[in-house]
């Protein structure tokens, strides 16, 4: 049992012609306490229906869902008190992409409004905010307004105000989507240490891999309204099973710009093939172009290389064209794939090779 049961969720909406439109159809997903539990996807997959309906911010039209040992719906019926979820909201908090803070009050008295109905006295209440502030590291900013703040503090001060009833569970709705790399890397740092210190659960919805990469262990991916794949990072980097799931992998991002800006003139796919491979770096060889030359024979020529740090592990993307007949290419493929390597075969613009 996870910290967040869902078992076959849907949610319908009904559209402005009376159809139903399914946001979230048939979704079974569970987070486990402890998780950075990563739900990527395009606009429209359906990645905040589905994660406003473990709070029942959003009720689902079917399914069970069970947070923290407590049912909350079972076959599409609430099943737990409107008394009793208000108290076990308090345990989730929530942050979002447009920060929704109070403009017109103090930074901390943002963070005390989410005390309101602590039961705490007033003097309480402001040492425990100020002590939140210190936690973001925003406690010199505490009297200032936010807008005298950047996005990223902002974003720092709605985590504090988050945390504030000290929840079990954190979701993170695209939080980082309106803030610079910079800022966003800090908030994704920020994310994981407070996860480590607080043992938190967080689940954190983003359109972007590259967000996913930096802090998940887990990671689920949307497409219309349901889980084309899930399972541990590494795994689902390495060993991507869906074509959707291909193209965000790898460097994916910057694999798909650095093919636009070399502008390479249309394949002759009968002779030659563009690949994105990605592996492990403890398992695989750090000579694989020359090893291909030896192994099987054809020239690889490199486009794109990068390593990043994947839940800790060393994880390397590279781009090759590789020059062969029909033959050979299925050699390469045959041989990369023997050596742990994930193969995905692009075309000249970056996109997936039909
Ligand atoms: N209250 C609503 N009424 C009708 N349709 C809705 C409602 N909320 C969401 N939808 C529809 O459900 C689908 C999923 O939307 P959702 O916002 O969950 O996607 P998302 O993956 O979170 O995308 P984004 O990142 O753009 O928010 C979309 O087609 C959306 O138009």
């Amino acid at each position: 049992m996870g910290i967040i049961d869902l078992e076959h969720v849907s949610v319908d909406f009904p559209d402005k012609k009376g159809k139903i439109v399914q946001a979230v159809h048939d979704v079974s997903l569970t987070v486990e306490k402890g998780d950075i539990f990563g739900v990527v996807g395009f606009s429209g997959a359906g990645k905040s229906t589905l994660v406003r309906t473990v709070n029942l911010l959003q009720k689902p039209t079917a399914g069970n869902i069970k947070v923290n040992g407590t049912d909350f719906v079972k076959d599409g019926k609430q099943v737990i008190s409107n008394k009793d979820l208000q108290l076990a909201r308090r345990k989730i908090g929530m942050i979002f992409q447009n920060f929704n803070l109070l403009n017109e009050i103090s930074v901390v008295d943002n963070v005390s409004f989410a005390l309101k109905h602590s039961g705490l006295k007033e003097k309480e209440i402001k040492e425990k905010s100020l002590k939140l502030l210190d936690l973001v590291d925003l406690r010199d900013k505490a009297n200032f307004y936010p807008v005298q703040l950047s996005g990223g503090q902002q974003q720092r001060v709605a985590i504090a105000r988050a945390l504030a009833n000290e929840p079990d569970i954190l979701i993170s709705d695209e939080a980082t989507s309106a803030l610079d790399p910079q800022n966003t890397l800090q908030i994704l740092t920020l994310l994981k240490k407070l996860q480590k210190d607080l043992n938190l659960t967080i689940v954190l919805i983003t359109h972007e891999m590259a967000a996913i990469k930096k802090v998940c262990n887990k990671v689920a991916l949307m497409q219309s309204g349901q889980i084309v794949e899930k399972g541990s990072l590494r795994d689902v980097v390495l060993h991507p099973k869906n074509d959707l799931t291909k193209s965000f992998v790898g460097g994916s991002l910057e694999v798909i710009n650095t093919l636009k800006s070399l502008n390479i003139d249309k394949l002759d796919n009968d002779n030659e093939a563009i690949y994105q491979l990605v592996y492990s770096m403890a398992n695989v060889t750090k000579t694989i172009v020359v090893d291909l030359y030896r192994e099987v024979g054809v020239e690889a020529s490199m486009l794109y290389g990068n390593v990043e740090l994947l839940d800790d592990e060393p994880i390397g993307t590279l781009l090759v064209q590789v020059k062969g007949d029909k033959t050979k290419q299925q050699e390469t493929v045959a041989y990369l794939r023997k050596e742990k390597v994930a193969v995905t075969r692009l075309n000249e613009k970056g996109d997936l090779y039909e």
